[in-house]
């Protein structure tokens, strides 16, 4: 009856619970590794950050301002972040590290039961372009997720370079194409267009040996084998020693590579990831470098991110025990003031407590069933509850 907007959700209150809890744990992991929290506003114009986050047109909710300006209600924190970065925070030297916990909107254009308004954390690491820093951003993911409670996930690692060296190497102009089908995870549509290609059937053989390379260190070696030009060859050096930098970390366990992992955001120049819980089909955080976009807004600088999907992450977590002690003083005018003290003195030790006027209860049973202990001060006098 009353709906609302596509893609829109609603959270309740064991929902809230659950998020704040996991929300807590990834802020004091990221904080932990001395990144800072900013925040950016909701709308940005469409002309700049809008057209940076790279994301499809139609996922972006647009409206106009006052002065005739097109905003757009941000679809992620990387566009704004680099926006900021080359603006309000232009002075501050690099590398920069900066973390964010905000609401990035995405058009839905089905109802398919996604959102179209979730809550992200992340983090970007600015102005360093080093495999250290690459790790670094993983490596940190790794450990939120698991002070998050999650101790079953798997991170996916490919490279944006070493997809299109081939890709273009063989089909040219055309890479879009075989792109997309990666991008869809469609490997049945990718093998099929292949086929329909009209190119040599060595390369056929190596279009289609690209959706083998997936596995632990010794991909890259297999991946050296169908691209040997400048660029592939840069991509293999950098997974091979990214894959290092992780063990260095002693995360290597949580760890594959993937060299068909093409990510939504086309801004991305080098190593991108993805991790999955293990109860859940799609994948829960996401990240990668990005060397060209700070240049979009004039202060170049080399960096790579990540994002996790808060309410992924909680559904992947399952239930959890977010139940707290809830307690409820019943109260009758006679006895309100030592309601009213009791309450103040059970809060001034860390408990929630609700005081309820019991003229307002038409439901005494009903209302009791919400908390966990009731206690009522009703009557003339003291003790006679
Ligand atoms: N902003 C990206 C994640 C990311 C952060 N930094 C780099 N990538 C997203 O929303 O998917």
């Amino acid at each position: 009856m009353f709906e609302k907007p596509l893609g829109m959700r609603d959270t309740l209150p064991e929902m809230y619970a659950m998020k704040k809890q996991v929300r807590k744990q990834l802020e004091t992991e990221m904080s932990g590794w001395g990144y800072q929290m900013i925040e950016t506003p909701t709308l940005e114009y469409y002309e700049t950050v809008g057209l940076a986050s790279a994301i499809l047109d139609q996922q972006l909710f647009k409206l106009l301002d006052q002065q005739g300006n097109t905003l757009v209600l941000r679809p992620d924190m990387t566009a704004p972040i680099a926006r900021l970065v080359a603006s309000s925070m232009k002075g501050e030297a690099y590398p920069l590290r900066l973390s964010y916990q905000s609401t990035v909107y995405r058009a839905q254009q089905h109802e398919a039961g996604k959102p179209a308004e979730f809550e992200q954390l992340g983090v970007e690491l600015i102005g360093d372009g080093t495999v250290s820093a690459d790790g670094e951003v993983i490596a940190l993911m790794a450990s939120a997720l698991k002070r998050a409670g999650l101790s079953h996930f798997k991170i996916a690692i490919g490279h944006v370079g070493y997809v299109n060296a081939l890709l273009e190497d063989i089909v040219g102009e055309r890479a879009d194409e075989l792109r997309r089908f990666l991008y869809e995870k469609n490997y049945v549509g990718f093998r099929e267009h292949v086929k329909s290609l009209p190119i040599s059937s060595i390369d056929k053989g190596r279009l289609l040996g690209l959706l083998k390379l997936r596995g632990g260190k010794g991909t890259m070696e297999e991946a050296a084998k169908l691209i040997s030009n400048e660029e592939g060859s840069k991509a293999i050096a950098e997974l091979t020693e990214l894959w290092q930098v992780l063990e260095n970390y002693g995360i290597e366990q949580y760890v594959k590579v993937d060299l068909n992992l093409v990510l939504h955001m086309s801004y991305y120049t080098g190593a991108v990831f993805e991790g999955y819980g293990s109860n859940l089909g799609v994948p829960l955080c996401s990240g990668g470098r990005y060397d060209e976009l700070l240049g979009k807004f004039e202060r170049p600088g080399q960096a790579t991110g990540f994002g996790v999907r808060l309410d992924l992450l909680v559904e992947a977590l399952g239930e959890m025990n977010t139940k707290q002690k809830k307690t409820c003083i019943v109260f009758s005018k006679e006895r309100r003031a030592e309601a009213f003290q009791e309450a103040a003195s059970m809060r001034a030790k860390g408990e929630s407590v609700v005081v309820q006027d019991i003229a307002g209860v038409g439901d005494v049973d009903g209302m009791s069933e919400q908390f966990t202990e009731v206690y009522y001060f009703i009557g003339a006098k003291k003790g006679d509850a």
